[in-house]
Parts: C-alpha cells; sequence; structure tokens
C-alpha cells in the first residue's frame, strides 16, 4: 500500500456533496496522479447508496466519528455558515496513520493539475493555502470591518494603535498537507476538549493548533472562488491548480445562478467545467481501471458493517 493519499471528508446527504467527492476523485485521475485511491472520511451518517457509488468510483471509505467542540460559551456557537459544526471531524483525519504523508481536500474542489509533487516537501511541517478576509462570512471580525486581507495587505494597513499586531497569517482548511501521527491526534483532541467554538471551527482551531508549523503555499493550491472579484489583480485563472468552489451558491452540483457574483461569466464557465469532468464517462473509475491493466480482484463491498 501506498505511504501517500489523497484525502476528503463527506457528512450527510442533503448537501448533495457526494457528487463533488466524485468530482475530486474524478479530477485526480484526469490529471494522471500516482495515488488515485482517495480515501474519504465518512460520517456515519452518510447512506450507504452513496459509499457504494464511492467505492464504485475507485475510493476508499473510511468511517469516522463526528466532533464536537465543548459547549464553551454559547455566543461562540455563532459559526459563519450554520454547517460548519461537522467539520471538526476533519480532525479525524490525523489517525489515518497507515499513511506516512496526505493531502486533504475539501469535496468543493476540482483539480487541474498534477500535484502529487507535494508529497515531497519537507516533513515536520504543515502546509496550506492563506484565506481571503474579503467575503461576507467574514463580517464578525475586525479584519472584514476594517477592509483587511492578508492577499493585499498594502491596500489597507493595519491599524496597530487600535487593534494591536496585526493578525498572524490565516489558512484556508479546505486543502491542506499533513502527517497522520497518533500524539499529535490524541494532543489535537485534548487540547480541542478545552477549546469554545469559534465562528471557523475546525479552521480556526488548526489555525491556532498549527501556528507553529503552518507553512504558506502558492494560492494557486487553493483558490478560494471569492478571490475572483475581490483580488482580480491577483489572479489567473488558466494557473489555479486547485480551484476551490467555496463562495456562496457556487457550489456546481446544486449552482442555480441566482446568489451574488453566480452570474458572472468566470464563474459559469468554473460551474462548466466542473460538470464537463463530472460527466466525462473516460474518467469514471470502471473505464479508468480497465485503460491501467489493473489485476486485483474487485472486492464486494462489506454491506453488513454498516447497519
Ligand atoms: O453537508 C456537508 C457539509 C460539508 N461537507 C464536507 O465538508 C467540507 C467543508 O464544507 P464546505 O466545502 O461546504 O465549506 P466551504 O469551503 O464552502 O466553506 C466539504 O467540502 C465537504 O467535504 C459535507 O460532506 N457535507
Ligand atoms: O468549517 C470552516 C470552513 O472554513 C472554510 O470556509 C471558507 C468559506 O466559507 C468561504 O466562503 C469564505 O470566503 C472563506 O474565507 C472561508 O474561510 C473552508 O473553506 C471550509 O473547508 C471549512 O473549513
Ligand atoms: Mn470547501
Amino acid at each position: 500500500m501506498s505511504k501517500h493519499a489523497y484525502v476528503t471528508f463527506l457528512a450527510g446527504a442533503q448537501g448533495g456533496y457526494v457528487k463533488g467527492v466524485v468530482g475530486v476523485v474524478k479530477g485526480l485521475r484526469k490529471v494522471k496522479t500516482a495515488y488515485p485511491s482517495l480515501v474519504v472520511a465518512v460520517l456515519p451518517d452518510v447512506p450507504e447508496e452513496d459509499r457504494r457509488l464511492l467505492i464504485a468510483q475507485g475510493c476508499v471509505i473510511r468511517e469516522v466519528q463526528p466532533l464536537y467542540p465543548p459547549e464553551g460559551d454559547k455566543k461562540h456557537m455563532d459559526f459563519a455558515r450554520a454547517y460548519f459544526v461537522i467539520n471538526y471531524a476533519k480532525l479525524r483525519v490525523w489517525e489515518f496513520v497507515e499513511y506516512e504523508k496526505m493531502i486533504f481536500i475539501d469535496a468543493d474542489m476540482q483539480v487541474n493539475e498534477n500535484i502529487d509533487h507535494l508529497f515531497d516537501l519537507p516533513n515536520g511541517y504543515f502546509y496550506s493555502v492563506l484565506d481571503c478576509f474579503c467575503d461576507p462570512s467574514w463580517g464578525m471580525t475586525p479584519q472584514f470591518k476594517i477592509g483587511y486581507c492578508q492577499h493585499s495587505p498594502e491596500k489597507v494597513e493595519w491599524p496597530t494603535s487600535d487593534l494591536g499586531p496585526p493578525p498572524p497569517l490565516y489558512f484556508n482548511s479546505g486543502f491542506f498537507v499533513f502527517e497522520p501521527n497518533v500524539l499529535t491526534y490524541l494532543d489535537m483532541l485534548n487540547t480541542f476538549q478545552e477549546t469554545p467554538p469559534t465562528c471557523f471551527a475546525e479552521q480556526d482551531f488548526l489555525n491556532k493548533y498549527l501556528r507553529d508549523k503552518f507553512k504558506p503555499l502558492p494560492k494557486e493550491y487553493n483558490m478560494v472562488m471569492p478571490m475572483l472579484w475581490w483580488h482580480p489583480d491577483k489572479v489567473e485563472l488558466s494557473k489555479v491548480k486547485v480551484m476551490h468552489y467555496c463562495a456562496t451558491g457556487s457550489k456546481p452540483w446544486r449552482y442555480t445562478g441566482k446568489e451574488e457574483n453566480m452570474d458572472r461569466e468566470d464563474v459559469k464557465m468554473l460551474v462548466n467545467k466542473w460538470w464537463d469532468m463530472y460527466n466525462d464517462p473516460s474518467l469514471d473509475y470502471i473505464n479508468y481501471s480497465s485503460t491501467q491493466f489493473l489485476t486485483e480482484p474487485v472486492v464486494d463491498y462489506p454491506i453488513k458493517t454498516f447497519v
């Protein structure tokens, strides 16, 4: 078994994110990754038919348990988006210690280029891409209120006299390179149990917990969609290696075009691009595996374990 793998996270059925996972695994095949067996950390509420679909698409299913924050101060339960609370379960990926290094990727991302070289980065660090503070989901933060973003720090200078030192670099936790490790995992969970929830859930937690280990990756490895309109001067779509459909209304499988910015031509193009890959039968596991002359037998999925 390979010591490297890509991993994503899947919860529930309502959001349609299983389609996102299929999009990710097909994207990985399209760019001819050496690690096409996408590990999917699924919560117990993911229905069996979705698990079967993912296995048929060449994914490896790993069930994980939900992770809830200590109740803490009730007012902190105001997440930037209500469903963010389930994202704390992402921390469970640190328990996948049969892999030495993994690349975590949200289900709402599309891989455009082979990024396997990230597995060769030096060990001992955590690699991720800087987030953008301009989206209204940041509305409750001082950064948003004064219009400060780490992608264009020259535009609005941080008022040190009023707010103290500028905030430390902050990554988006939709994409990261990490090393699963039992000791880190246990320590992380202990710290987590003592940490009141905050608006960006596991992303805030990881930013704090991994501050000393964090090394920024170029933004092309996780192009958060709101960058297109908040920092147009910084975006070159042809160079984007991994696109993150995180703007409100932009998840391709439930796109309606109605929300703010969703009628933009670049957004429509990106949504179509995602659908082209999703609908491409040559990227289905069954076709791909036959072209790769895989000799391993296809083992039937043990349904019983999930009933
Ligand atoms: O109902 C849900 C919500 C989230 N997710 C997973 O959690 C990730 C983080 O949520 P999302 O991408 O919607 O957050 P955003 O990046 O839009 O803030 C998703 O990509 C999925 O992998 C899921 O499977 N089901
Ligand atoms: O649970 C916290 C979540 O936080 C992140 O949310 C994003 C997103 O909501 C954008 O719309 C904002 O513009 C962006 O700045 C913000 O960070 C991750 O993408 C997601 O994977 C998850 O970790
Ligand atoms: Mn996402």
